[in-house]
């Protein structure tokens, strides 16, 4: 499906919050943008596992010109498999047409090898020249058994609980691959835990469809309290809204 055009205010919006041109706080590490689409009640989906439609066609636009901008795009095990999601871009400047580079690559956080490659839309796009092969990032290699020849996995050591530790992922991923910039589009449990790692996010970018999802729906919302956001702007589309910003550290009891 072809993508509307891309609004015409939005590049100028986005400029602050983007790899290529944001201020650049910590450049040992990839410049990771959180971005996703949330209903009014701050759902995600209408329920676990369904894939929904939240952005309105100008701010589906807007995520492929995100997606144009960074070097690889990630998401949890949990969406791949719910969503089937193709993750390539589709947009690209008037000058300068489509290439199987303008695409992100895939990453795939899947501590158990849960989601097969084989099979799925990024196997079609890829097959089609459309898109990138994933990154699946697994907890212990030796415990895949099916590894598709297409596919890179690497391991990230987890802790105790089976999680893996954010900022050690990225600058792995940065001198692994050479990734600079990593868009991450969700699920749920990723951004949950993203929204309180300001040391791990530059920037924030999320739409606001206007809908609501309901009690059933995929909450996002930071487990550990209260989180502030700085440098926020709004734009303002047909149906949605676009905040950008970027997560406040907090303020140590000694500072
Ligand atoms: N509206 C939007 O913008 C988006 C909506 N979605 C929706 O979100 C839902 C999926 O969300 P979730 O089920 O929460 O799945 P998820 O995509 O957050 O994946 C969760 C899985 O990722 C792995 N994982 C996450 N953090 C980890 C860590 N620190 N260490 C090791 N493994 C880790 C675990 O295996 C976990 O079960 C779907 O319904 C999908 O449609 C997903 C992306 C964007
Ligand atoms: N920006 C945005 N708006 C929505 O309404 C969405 N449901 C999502 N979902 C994310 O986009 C992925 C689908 O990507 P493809 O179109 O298949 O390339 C999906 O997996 C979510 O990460 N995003």
């Amino acid at each position: 499906m072809s993508l509307v055009p891309l609004k015409d205010d939005l590049p100028s919006f986005l400029d602050q919050y983007l790899p290529t041109t944001a201020v650049r706080n910590a450049p040992q590490k990839p410049f990771v943008t959180l971005t996703y689409a949330q209903s009014l009640d701050s759902r995600i989906s209408k329920g676990k596992g369904l894939r929904t439609t939240i952005s309105h066609p100008e701010t589906k636009t807007m995520t492929h010109y995100l997606r144009y901008q960074h070097d690889a795009i990630m998401i949890g095990c949990g969406t791949a498999l719910a969503d089937d999601p193709g993750l390539n871009c589709k947009w690209a400047p008037a000058d300068n047409p489509l290439r199987t580079s303008s695409s992100p690559r895939p990453v795939i956080i899947d501590p158990q090898g849960k989601w097969d490659f084989e099979g799925s839309k990024m196997q079609q796009l890829f097959r089609e020249g459309a898109g990138k092969p994933p990154v699946i990032v697994v907890r212990d290699l030796s415990s895949i058994l099916r590894r598709h020849p297409d596919a890179t996995y690497v391991s990230a050591s987890a802790n105790s609980a089976g999680q893996f530790d954010w900022l050690r992922l990225m600058l792995h991923l940065k001198s692994e691959f050479g990734f600079e910039s990593i868009m991450i589009e969700g699920g749920a449990l990723v951004i949950n835990q993203l929204l309180s790692r300001p040391d791990v996010v530059d920037s924030l970018i999320v739409t606001v469809g206007a809908k609501y999802l309901g009690l059933e729906g995929v909450e996002v919302s930071p487990p550990s309290g209260e989180v502030n956001l700085c440098n926020v702007k709004w734009w303002r589309g047909t149906v949605d809204a676009v905040m950008g910003a970027e997560l406040e550290s907090p303020q140590l009891p000694w500072q």
